[in-house]
């Protein structure tokens, strides 16, 4: 099985702010502006000690106007400093705004442009939880904490340079106790919260897969009796999250050995700056100064501490999004129709090809010739397999010519599915090829692919909208009346009418209401819309009354007109009507390659 990219469950946390400089930097400009007014806000708040310190001494100097000129002074900056902080607040919010909005759309469109087989290899919940969840905790860590980080580290930064300026001696005594205390106090935490919040994020998507699954398959669970498993499964991953979650728990108290290093460092300044004044070597206004200062500066180490915890969960969620981003960057067959680099394009030769480049809509339906690109279909030594040493398919050849009506039966698990998703491009083989019309379907434009080769599925998949919003779910977002005449084509106008209120009937998530024939009647329908060359109809294996039977079997009669038909046959009817049936047998390793009959 060749190698495919799958996602860590705790991917790499090293120099993340690094590796998402690319999705930051179209936004580099927003990003200096909210920094440097951030700084000029707290430099505001910095200077607020200085001044009052300096009043002091013009007050104990009997100086009134140098005191009214301190409170002026001090008047200013509260005000200034609330400007700021409300600007620099602002900035910092839209532009963080801006790149999550960004992060989220490109996570979105890797994933809906990411190969079937990716997809099928995670849990939904997982995925989902990467591009919804985990970018909404940034989007509310950008609009509720960084404000506050960059407050705290400038606080840090600038309280340190005003305080070297006035008394290096007790500036320096200051650093040297609390500076080793709290960054010993950090790496420990650090050493700890990484693996723990990692872990966290872990249990959180495994508890949200187990979750969707449960509801997902409620009815099988329900019918089948396994209820009792899945909750048991699920309370099992709930307990892990608990646990995890206790575990960052603990890591973050760790940050609250901080306050101790406060204490110490307090006491220690009172001592040495308390004597430094009585030996006159400093004025009574620098040690307020400095107490003002270290309060400032021991307030935000305070907040820096709760905010290094919910700091190290953003990054840790920041992680796993671009572990998501990293592993679905790779343009493939399922790619979206954007990507026209390396691709081929069908149709008769010095005939404009039928796929546009990026946003071009495709042509209606109609007014393209389906037989300009007819051709034939053709694998050749193809070998599949999900999981590494059990090959589904192991060099299968087939070949179906233009037009040609073919069953495709076997027993159950011989990889029919399997074989119709590679025919249709949806797989791209593990080795081997599946040429159309001459070309490797892995080098064909992508929307064109889609357009020429359509698979019908087993259960047709559906969105909570209208039966109309459900049909229409095909490229070139066809109009109403295009639909209802595709509708009519097929024969299903009586179909439609038996619903409630004919093409606008409400159909809830999953399509609750259509049994399986009718979801493959609404199959066939988005089929016609897109008027494919090859048809690959995967037959409903539930049982179909005679009447959605006899409207299947009337749609298909007219669907497969002048196209290559492919049918995966679990009905004798379907196979004694066929022309030509090829059969796979189970393939076990070792043993002869079935080939098509
Ligand atoms: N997404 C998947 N991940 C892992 N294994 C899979 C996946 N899909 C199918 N398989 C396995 O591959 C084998 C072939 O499956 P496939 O669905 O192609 O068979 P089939 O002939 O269409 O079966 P059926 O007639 O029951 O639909 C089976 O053993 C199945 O369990």
């Amino acid at each position: 099985m060749a190698d495919h990219p799958r996602l860590s469950a705790a991917p790499d946390q090293r120099r993340v702010l690094r590796r998402a400089w690319p999705h930051l930097r179209p936004h580099r400009r927003g990003i200096a502006l909210a920094l440097a007014t951030s700084a000029a806000a707290t430099a505001c708040a910095v200077a607020v000690p200085a001044v009052v310190g300096a009043g002091v001494d013009r007050l104990l100097a009997r100086d009134r106007a140098g005191l009214l000129i301190a409170v002026a002074a001090l008047t200013a900056l509260a005000l200034l400093r609330l400007f700021l902080f409300r600007r620099s607040e602002l900035l910092l919010t839209t532009t963080g705004e801006r790149v999550v909005r960004g992060l989220r759309d490109l996570a979105v469109t890797r994933l809906s442009r990411a190969p079937l087989r990716f997809l099928e290899a995670h849990p939904s919940g997982d995925l989902l939880r990467r591009t919804t969840t985990e970018i909404a905790d940034l989007a509310n860590f950008v609009r509720g904490q960084l404000p506050d980080v960059l407050t705290v580290a400038g606080y840090l930064v600038f309280t340190t340079v005003v305080l070297l300026g006035y008394s290096p001696l007790l500036t320096v005594a200051l650093l040297a106790v609390f500076t080793p205390a709290i960054v010993g106090v950090l790496r420990l935490f650090r050493k700890h919260a990484n693996p723990a919040f990692a872990a966290e994020a872990a249990a959180a998507g495994t508890v949200a897969a187990t979750y969707r699954e449960l509801v997902q398959s409620r009815e099988m669970l329900r019918t089948a009796g396994g209820t009792g498993y899945w909750r048991k499964r699920f309370l099992a991953d709930n307990e892990a999250r608990f646990r995890a979650a206790r575990r960052s728990q603990r890591a973050l108290f760790l940050i609250s050995l901080s306050r101790v290093v406060q204490g110490l460092t307090t006491a220690l300044l009172l001592l040495l700056g308390g004597r430094l004044a009585t030996e006159g070597a400093i004025s009574v206004g620098t040690v307020v100064v400095f107490v003002l200062a270290t309060r400032q500066l021991f307030d935000s180490a305070t907040q820096a501490s709760g905010l290094v915890g919910q700091a190290q969960v953003s990054l840790v969620g920041l992680a796993r999004l671009l572990d998501l981003l990293t592993v679905t960057d790779t343009p493939g067959p399922a790619d979206a129709p954007d990507t026209p680099a390396a691709t081929s394009t069908l149709g008769t030769p010095g005939a404009p090809g039928l796929a546009g480049g990026a946003g071009t809509r495709p042509e209606p339906a109609r007014a393209r010739s389906r037989t300009a690109g007819r051709g034939v279909l053709e694998a050749t030594g193809v070998h599949y397999a999900y999981v590494p040493g059990a090959e589904v398919l192991g060099g299968l050849s087939l070949r179906i010519g233009p037009g040609e009506r073919v069953g495709l039966a076997g027993p159950t698990g011989s990889g029919k599915t399997t074989l119709a998703k590679l025919l249709t491009g949806l797989y791209p083989p593990d080795r081997g090829t599946v040429r159309y019309d001459g070309h490797d379907l892995a080098a064909l434009d992508p929307g064109e692919l889609r357009r020429r080769l359509v698979l019908v599925p087993q259960r047709v998949h559906m969105i909570a909208g209208t039966l109309l919003d459900n049909l229409a779910l095909v490229p070139g977002e066809p109009a109403e009346r295009t639909v209802a005449r595709a509708v009519d084509r097929l024969g299903l106008g009586a179909w439609v009418d038996t619903l409630d209120r004919g093409l606008h009937t409400p159909l809830g998530r999953g399509a609750a209401g259509l049994s399986a024939g009718e979801l493959q009647l609404v199959g066939l329908v988005r089929a016609a819309l897109v008027d494919p060359a090859v048809l690959v109809l995967d037959e409903a294996t539930a049982d179909i009354d005679p009447a959605t039977a006899a409207a299947l079997e009337t749609a298909l009669d007219t669907l497969r007109a002048d196209r290559t038909l492919l049918v995966i046959a679990h009905r004798e009817a379907t196979v004694r009507r066929l022309p030509r049936v090829v059969r796979l047998e189970a393939h076990r390793d070792a043993e002869p390659v079935p080939q098509g009959s």
